[in-house]
């Protein structure tokens, strides 16, 4: 898997990672969807660097502009809740993307430190041959995007695949690289090295689905 930390080179999205971090500025859940989507849309203009390019023709009013522009068939799938702020920050740059959803959560079933990931909704176009975005903004111990990866197999097989995550552990990335091949991309706004007890990232920023759309019981 090739892993591309953006946040490696300084860059404005600093300021964005470090007010979703912020435990005061956090607390304003509308700026922290808003940040979320902005780092979404600086993730996709970084991912769209690899995606495949044409030469076409645009007429504008005094002539002919030749431009390279992508030509994947992309569809942006996201894993609700809390992928849904950072769905919108891809969608406004991959605007004719086709769309898939799909629910993930973890069932703590014996004790809050056990779970299992419980996959259930599922819209998801055909991928046969399609560049395949799968957007989580919480990569922690990376069970969540590997069950929602397979959920998604019986829906074709994609030609490209591209994981977006705005907090990647390390500990996830490894097990997350060891189910995906070799020419899958992760994009990962910056990369944190522990989790605690509860499969939390530390310092990470906390609960991404409560942050961004309130506190929910457990199930
Ligand atoms: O890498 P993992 O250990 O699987 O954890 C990451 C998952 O946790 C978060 O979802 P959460 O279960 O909090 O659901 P929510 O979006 O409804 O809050 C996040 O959005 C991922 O889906
Ligand atoms: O740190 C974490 C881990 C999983 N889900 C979150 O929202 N945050
Ligand atoms: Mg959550």
């Amino acid at each position: 898997m090739h892993i591309h930390n953006i946040s490696k080179e300084n860059s404005i999205l600093n300021t964005f990672i470090s007010e979703i971090r912020n435990k005061e500025i956090q607390k304003d859940s509308m700026r922290f969807r808003r940040n979320i989507e902005r780092i979404g849309e600086i993730l996709g203009y970084e991912m769209s660097k690899v995606l495949s390019y044409k030469t076409k023709d645009v007429a504008t009013p005094l002539g002919t502009a030749q431009i390279n522009l992508p030509i994947n068939d992309i569809v942006l799938c996201s894993v609700l809740r809390a992928g849904v702020p950072l769905h919108n920050g891809l969608l406004n740059y991959f605007d004719t993307a086709e769309n898939a959803f799909i629910s993930a959560y973890r069932h703590h079933k014996h004790s809050p430190e056990s779970f299992e990931i419980i996959v259930e909704y599922l819209a998801c176009p055909n991928l046969e041959n399609k560049t395949l975005i799968l957007a989580d903004p919480m990569l922690a111990t990376g069970q969540s995007m590997v069950a929602t990866f397979e959920a998604l197999k019986p829906f074709g097989k994609p030609k490209e695949i591209h994981l977006i995550s705005v907090i990647g552990a390390q500990e996830g990335i490894d097990f997350v690289n060891k189910h995906f091949d070799n020419n899958v991309h992760l994009w990962v706004a910056t990369i944190d090295d522990t989790l605690n007890e509860k499969g939390y990232i530390v310092p990470g920023l906390g609960d991404a689905g409560d942050l961004a759309f309130g506190e929910k019981l457990q199930q």
